[in-house]
Protein backbone atom coordinates (compact mmCIF):
# COMPACT_ATOMS: atom_id res chain seq x y z
CA UNK A 1 0.00 0.00 0.00
CA UNK A 2 2.52 2.34 1.18
CA UNK A 3 6.30 1.98 -0.28
CA UNK A 4 9.09 4.17 1.20
CA UNK A 5 12.37 4.10 -0.99
CA UNK A 6 15.43 5.30 -0.77
CA UNK A 7 14.13 8.45 1.60
CA UNK A 8 16.64 10.85 2.73
CA UNK A 9 15.66 14.08 4.31
CA UNK A 10 18.37 16.33 6.51
CA UNK A 11 17.73 19.53 8.16
CA UNK A 12 20.47 22.01 6.96
CA UNK A 13 23.21 19.75 8.84
CA UNK A 14 20.98 17.46 10.64
CA UNK A 15 20.28 14.20 8.40
CA UNK A 16 17.87 12.73 10.03
CA UNK A 17 16.50 10.08 7.17
CA UNK A 18 19.21 8.16 5.35
CA UNK A 19 18.41 6.10 2.43
CA UNK A 20 14.99 4.43 4.36
CA UNK A 21 13.59 1.31 2.67
CA UNK A 22 10.00 0.17 3.88
CA UNK A 23 7.01 -1.56 2.83
CA UNK A 24 4.10 -0.81 4.90
CA UNK A 25 0.53 -2.97 3.59
CA UNK A 26 -3.23 -2.71 5.40
CA UNK A 27 -4.39 -5.25 7.33
CA UNK A 28 -1.63 -4.52 10.05
CA UNK A 29 -1.17 -2.21 12.83
CA UNK A 30 2.46 -0.90 12.61
CA UNK A 31 4.48 1.14 15.40
CA UNK A 32 7.32 3.14 14.48
CA UNK A 33 9.66 3.30 17.23
CA UNK A 34 12.92 4.79 18.30
CA UNK A 35 14.99 6.62 20.88
CA UNK A 36 13.55 10.56 20.99
CA UNK A 37 14.81 12.66 17.59
CA UNK A 38 15.22 9.51 15.99
CA UNK A 39 13.28 10.90 12.76
CA UNK A 40 9.50 8.46 13.62
CA UNK A 41 7.77 11.79 13.30
CA UNK A 42 9.45 13.31 10.24
CA UNK A 43 9.21 9.37 8.40
CA UNK A 44 5.49 10.11 9.11
CA UNK A 45 5.82 13.27 7.83
CA UNK A 46 6.86 12.47 4.55
CA UNK A 47 3.98 10.02 3.56
CA UNK A 48 1.57 12.67 4.55
CA UNK A 49 4.21 15.04 2.00
CA UNK A 50 4.15 17.32 5.14
CA UNK A 51 8.09 16.99 4.73
CA UNK A 52 9.72 17.52 1.55
CA UNK A 53 12.64 15.20 1.77
CA UNK A 54 16.02 15.81 -0.35
CA UNK A 55 16.31 11.93 -2.21
CA UNK A 56 14.05 9.26 -2.63
CA UNK A 57 10.46 8.92 -3.07
CA UNK A 58 6.99 7.62 -1.23
CA UNK A 59 4.37 5.75 -3.44
CA UNK A 60 0.72 5.60 -2.29
CA UNK A 61 -0.99 2.55 -4.24
CA UNK A 62 2.47 2.49 -6.32
CA UNK A 63 2.43 6.18 -7.30
CA UNK A 64 4.63 8.60 -6.57
CA UNK A 65 3.00 10.84 -4.10
CA UNK A 66 5.31 13.86 -4.88
CA UNK A 67 3.31 16.99 -6.33
CA UNK A 68 0.22 15.07 -5.07
CA UNK A 69 -2.63 15.79 -3.22
CA UNK A 70 -5.87 13.32 -3.36
CA UNK A 71 -4.06 10.73 -2.02
CA UNK A 72 -4.37 12.18 1.41
CA UNK A 73 -8.10 11.62 1.15
CA UNK A 74 -7.61 8.67 1.96
CA UNK A 75 -5.37 9.01 5.26
CA UNK A 76 -6.54 10.17 8.52
CA UNK A 77 -3.42 11.58 10.87
CA UNK A 78 -3.63 12.23 14.62
CA UNK A 79 0.01 14.73 14.64
CA UNK A 80 1.43 14.53 18.10
CA UNK A 81 0.54 18.12 18.74
CA UNK A 82 -2.71 19.07 17.07
CA UNK A 83 -2.99 23.24 16.44
CA UNK A 84 -6.24 24.65 16.34
CA UNK A 85 -7.62 28.19 16.91
CA UNK A 86 -7.72 27.95 20.61
CA UNK A 87 -11.17 29.96 20.71
CA UNK A 88 -13.32 27.33 18.52
CA UNK A 89 -15.52 25.25 20.15
CA UNK A 90 -15.12 21.31 20.12
CA UNK A 91 -18.39 21.19 18.07
CA UNK A 92 -17.30 24.00 15.94
CA UNK A 93 -14.15 22.35 15.02
CA UNK A 94 -15.43 19.04 14.19
CA UNK A 95 -17.75 20.79 11.47
CA UNK A 96 -14.64 22.63 10.19
CA UNK A 97 -12.78 19.24 9.68
CA UNK A 98 -16.12 17.58 8.12
CA UNK A 99 -16.55 20.73 5.63
CA UNK A 100 -12.93 20.41 4.89
CA UNK A 101 -12.91 16.94 4.35
CA UNK A 102 -16.40 16.68 2.83
CA UNK A 103 -16.01 12.99 3.51
CA UNK A 104 -19.12 10.82 5.17
CA UNK A 105 -18.62 11.00 9.06
CA UNK A 106 -19.51 9.26 11.90
CA UNK A 107 -18.66 11.99 14.75
CA UNK A 108 -21.66 11.73 16.97
CA UNK A 109 -20.92 7.71 17.76
CA UNK A 110 -17.62 8.49 18.74
CA UNK A 111 -18.24 11.39 20.82
CA UNK A 112 -20.68 9.36 22.37
CA UNK A 113 -17.62 6.21 22.45
CA UNK A 114 -15.08 8.96 24.18
CA UNK A 115 -17.63 10.22 26.54
CA UNK A 116 -17.47 13.94 25.26
CA UNK A 117 -21.59 14.70 24.94
CA UNK A 118 -21.02 17.31 28.02
CA UNK A 119 -17.29 19.04 26.36
CA UNK A 120 -18.97 19.72 23.33
CA UNK A 121 -19.97 23.51 23.78
CA UNK A 122 -16.32 24.48 25.18
CA UNK A 123 -13.95 26.00 23.31
CA UNK A 124 -10.43 24.28 22.87
CA UNK A 125 -8.20 26.33 25.33
CA UNK A 126 -10.95 24.90 27.83
CA UNK A 127 -10.08 21.64 27.70
CA UNK A 128 -7.90 19.54 29.91
CA UNK A 129 -4.84 17.74 28.02
CA UNK A 130 -6.73 14.05 27.89
CA UNK A 131 -9.99 15.67 26.55
CA UNK A 132 -8.10 17.37 23.96
CA UNK A 133 -6.80 14.01 22.48
CA UNK A 134 -10.19 12.43 22.93
CA UNK A 135 -11.07 15.32 20.51
CA UNK A 136 -8.01 14.59 18.22
CA UNK A 137 -8.99 10.96 18.25
CA UNK A 138 -12.58 11.86 16.96
CA UNK A 139 -10.92 13.87 14.18
CA UNK A 140 -8.43 10.95 13.58
CA UNK A 141 -11.85 8.31 13.26
CA UNK A 142 -14.41 9.67 12.25
CA UNK A 143 -13.90 9.34 8.28
CA UNK A 144 -13.24 5.47 6.80
CA UNK A 145 -9.94 5.86 5.59
CA UNK A 146 -7.84 2.97 4.88
CA UNK A 147 -4.68 4.34 6.15
CA UNK A 148 -4.85 5.97 9.75
CA UNK A 149 -1.54 7.45 10.80
CA UNK A 150 -1.40 8.08 14.82
CA UNK A 151 1.78 10.06 16.16
CA UNK A 152 2.05 9.09 19.73
CA UNK A 153 -1.93 8.64 20.41
CA UNK A 154 -2.26 7.91 24.10
CA UNK A 155 -0.48 10.50 25.47
CA UNK A 156 -2.88 11.78 28.33
CA UNK A 157 -5.27 9.17 27.83
CA UNK A 158 -6.72 7.72 31.10
CA UNK A 159 -7.12 4.02 31.37
CA UNK A 160 -10.50 3.59 30.00
CA UNK A 161 -9.79 5.98 27.14
CA UNK A 162 -6.88 4.20 26.11
CA UNK A 163 -8.71 0.41 25.94
CA UNK A 164 -11.63 2.19 24.22
CA UNK A 165 -8.97 3.14 21.95
CA UNK A 166 -7.20 -0.30 21.85
CA UNK A 167 -10.68 -1.63 21.08
CA UNK A 168 -11.09 0.78 18.27
CA UNK A 169 -8.20 0.28 16.57
CA UNK A 170 -8.43 -3.80 16.66
CA UNK A 171 -12.04 -2.81 15.04
CA UNK A 172 -10.61 -1.13 12.50
CA UNK A 173 -7.47 -3.40 11.33
CA UNK A 174 -10.50 -5.92 11.14
CA UNK A 175 -12.05 -3.98 8.36
CA UNK A 176 -8.17 -4.17 6.37
CA UNK A 177 -6.82 -1.47 7.39
CA UNK A 178 -3.11 -0.16 7.70
CA UNK A 179 -2.70 1.39 10.82
CA UNK A 180 0.71 3.49 11.57
CA UNK A 181 1.53 4.33 15.31
CA UNK A 182 4.28 6.06 17.56
CA UNK A 183 4.44 5.98 21.18
CA UNK A 184 7.23 5.09 23.62
CA UNK A 185 5.01 2.81 25.64
CA UNK A 186 6.28 -0.57 25.22
CA UNK A 187 3.99 -2.18 26.75
CA UNK A 188 1.18 -1.54 24.15
CA UNK A 189 3.42 -1.76 21.49
CA UNK A 190 3.36 -5.64 22.57
CA UNK A 191 -0.13 -5.98 22.99
CA UNK A 192 -1.47 -4.15 19.69
CA UNK A 193 0.82 -4.49 17.11
CA UNK A 194 1.54 -6.63 14.32
CA UNK A 195 5.10 -5.50 13.27
CA UNK A 196 7.76 -2.91 14.69
CA UNK A 197 9.52 0.02 12.54
CA UNK A 198 12.87 0.27 14.66
CA UNK A 199 14.48 4.00 13.84
CA UNK A 200 18.21 4.43 15.03
CA UNK A 201 20.36 7.63 14.29
CA UNK A 202 17.78 7.56 10.81
CA UNK A 203 18.49 4.21 9.83
CA UNK A 204 15.98 0.90 10.22
CA UNK A 205 17.60 -0.98 12.61
CA UNK A 206 14.84 -3.67 12.98
CA UNK A 207 11.88 -4.03 11.12
CA UNK A 208 9.17 -7.38 12.09
CA UNK A 209 6.87 -8.53 14.75
CA UNK A 210 7.41 -8.60 18.22
CA UNK A 211 8.37 -11.82 18.99
CA UNK A 212 11.48 -11.59 16.42
CA UNK A 213 12.20 -8.65 17.85
CA UNK A 214 12.68 -10.35 21.38
CA UNK A 215 14.45 -13.79 19.83
CA UNK A 216 16.88 -12.14 18.01
CA UNK A 217 17.89 -10.29 21.23
CA UNK A 218 17.95 -12.63 23.85
CA UNK A 219 15.16 -10.98 26.62
CA UNK A 220 11.59 -11.69 27.05
CA UNK A 221 10.56 -8.87 27.44
CA UNK A 222 10.08 -6.12 24.62
CA UNK A 223 11.55 -3.16 26.67
CA UNK A 224 14.59 -5.24 27.20
CA UNK A 225 15.03 -6.69 24.06
CA UNK A 226 15.17 -2.39 22.72
CA UNK A 227 17.66 -1.97 24.95
CA UNK A 228 19.48 -4.48 23.82
CA UNK A 229 19.43 -3.62 20.40
CA UNK A 230 20.33 -0.06 20.90
CA UNK A 231 23.24 -1.35 22.91
CA UNK A 232 24.76 -3.42 20.19
CA UNK A 233 24.41 -0.92 17.67
CA UNK A 234 26.75 1.72 19.35
CA UNK A 235 28.69 -1.75 20.00
N1 LIG B 1 11.09 21.44 11.19
C1 LIG B 1 12.28 21.08 11.64
N2 LIG B 1 13.37 21.85 11.46
C2 LIG B 1 14.59 21.48 11.88
N3 LIG B 1 14.86 20.33 12.53
C3 LIG B 1 13.81 19.50 12.74
C4 LIG B 1 12.48 19.83 12.33
N4 LIG B 1 11.65 18.81 12.67
C5 LIG B 1 12.42 17.89 13.29
N5 LIG B 1 13.71 18.29 13.33
C6 LIG B 1 14.85 17.53 13.88
O1 LIG B 1 14.85 16.25 13.28
C7 LIG B 1 15.21 15.24 14.22
C8 LIG B 1 14.13 14.16 14.27
O2 LIG B 1 12.95 14.73 14.77
P1 LIG B 1 11.57 13.92 14.82
O3 LIG B 1 10.54 14.85 15.36
O4 LIG B 1 11.32 13.29 13.50
O5 LIG B 1 11.94 12.78 15.90
P2 LIG B 1 11.02 11.75 16.69
O6 LIG B 1 11.65 10.41 16.54
O7 LIG B 1 9.60 11.88 16.23
O8 LIG B 1 11.18 12.26 18.20
P3 LIG B 1 10.24 12.18 19.52
O9 LIG B 1 10.26 10.76 20.01
O10 LIG B 1 10.96 13.08 20.47
O11 LIG B 1 8.88 12.67 19.13
C9 LIG B 1 15.46 15.96 15.55
O12 LIG B 1 16.84 16.18 15.67
C10 LIG B 1 14.71 17.27 15.37
O13 LIG B 1 15.32 18.30 16.12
Amino acid sequence: MIRIENLSKAYHKNQVLKDVNIKLDSNKIIAILGPNGSGKTTLIKSILGLVIAQEGDVKFNDQSIVGEWEYRKQISYLPQIARFPENLKVLELIALVKDIRQQEARDNELIQYFGLENELKKPLRNLSGGTRQKVNMVLAFMFDSPVIILDEPTVGLDPVAISRFKELLEREKAKGKLIIFTTHIMSLVQEISDEIIFLLEGDIYFQGSVQDLINQNGSTKLESAITNLIENSHA
